[in-house]
């Protein structure tokens, strides 16, 4: 019997990269989808592109009767919206992985400053499994709930964490600078994100001040003897999806032959990490579950630059690898 994934928020983007995704998973299938705006319309009328490969109804969110339906939910709410509806998934069983931010730190103060919310489960905060297989998978395998990563600090913490374990680049001095695909923003509809606002322009925004600078640092933190204190700059771009982050860090001893070898040996054994030699770009990875990671030498400085697709390695391809690693399964299913 094939494992039962729900989805709720499905009428979003990062919900259609997942269901698109499961379609092609040989154990697990979709069987609730949920909406607050769209119910009673068919997943297709919303996602034209499941046409004829998904017929299921978007429904109200009923805990009770989704936890029937549904051995695990992905829960794609927007943060702040998602903890209460996880809190009671959790007290009614199922299994969730949590797309939101309402998880991922292990402050309840540092959370509530960042997000400007008080939490509705503060006693959970710090206990969730981080999901990112490629660095947490001992947590993940037997965890019923997962905070899937930010899609920024996916692209930050891949390269990062493992230098800093090695103790090859300095903690203190880290810039990261990441150009996102305006998908990053969700698909309802705001200023910032029309189409004549976007085109043909590149703005950074958040300087310093955005969500992901403190979750870099709390995971980053994780694999350092002291703080990590990391600059991070997000830019959106005109481009339907891929995060390319350009990460600027003093080396302390190493070159990088030796980068490449840390990443290398720390990766081992990950099937989507691929340490290339080229510079790489976000078309190298579009819809696809890869990070690419590549360093250069330049002066004093080590430049690392990643790239993933941010709907993918930075959300649904990780829900679904997460979803393979808690049920033992191989981590590619679904993802190849
Ligand atoms: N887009 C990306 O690249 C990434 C997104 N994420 C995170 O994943 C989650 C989903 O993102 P994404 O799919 O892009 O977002 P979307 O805005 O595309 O979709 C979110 C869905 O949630 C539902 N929703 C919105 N507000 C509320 C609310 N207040 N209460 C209940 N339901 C609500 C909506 O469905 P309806 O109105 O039909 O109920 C909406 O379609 C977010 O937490 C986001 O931060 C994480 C990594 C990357
Ligand atoms: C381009 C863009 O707007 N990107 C989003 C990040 C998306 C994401 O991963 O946000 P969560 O941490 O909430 O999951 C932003 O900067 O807010």
């Amino acid at each position: 019997m094939k494992v039962r994934v729900g989805i709720i928020g499905a009428t979003g983007y990062t919900a259609y990269e997942a269901i698109r995704l499961l379609l092609r998973h040989p154990h697990a299938e979709v069987t609730a989808v949920t909406s607050r705006q769209d119910e009673g319309l068919s997943i297709a009328a919303v996602h034209p592109q499941l046409t004829s490969r998904l017929d299921l109804p978007l429904q109200p969110l009923d805990i009770d009767s989704f936890a029937q339906q549904c051995d695990v939910a992905f829960c794609c709410l927007p943060h702040g919206a998602s903890a209460e509806t996880v809190k009671q998934l959790r007290q009614a069983n199922c299994k969730v992985i949590d797309f939101s931010a309402d998880f991922r730190l292990t402050s309840v103060a540092e959370y509530e400053t960042w997000y400007g919310v008080k939490h509705p489960w503060p006693e959970q905060v710090g206990q969730v499994a981080y999901g990112l297989p490629e660095l947490f998978a001992d947590q993940i395998k037997d965890a019923d709930l997962i905070a899937n990563p930010g899609c920024y600090p996916t692209s930050a913490i891949m390269p990062l964490a493992p230098l800093i374990q090695a103790g090859a680049i300095h903690c203190e001095d880290i810039i990261v600078d990441s150009k996102s695909g305006v998908s990053g923003a969700g698909r309802s509809p705001k200023l910032g994100t029309l189409y004549c606002e976007t085109n043909e322009s590149i703005a950074p925004y958040a300087i310093g001040a955005h969500r992901h600078q403190p979750e870099m640092n709390d995971i980053i933190g994780r694999f350092s003897g002291s703080k990590t204190n990391i600059l991070f700059t997000p830019h959106l771009t005109p481009m339907d999806r891929g995060i390319l982050s350009t990460i600027y860090v003093r080396p302390q001893a190493a070159d990088a032959k030796r980068v490449r070898e840390i990443w290398r040996q720390t990766y081992r054994d990950s099937p989507f990490v691929r340490v290339v030699d080229h510079i790489p770009g976000t078309k190298h990875v579009a819809g696809t579950n890869f990070v690419d990671l590549a360093v250069k030498e330049a002066g004093d400085r080590l430049v690392l630059v990643a790239a993933i697709d941010n709907l993918i390695k930075g959300a649904s391809g990780a829900a679904v690898q997460n979803l393979n690693c808690i049920f033992g399964w191989d981590q590619t299913l679904g993802l190849l």
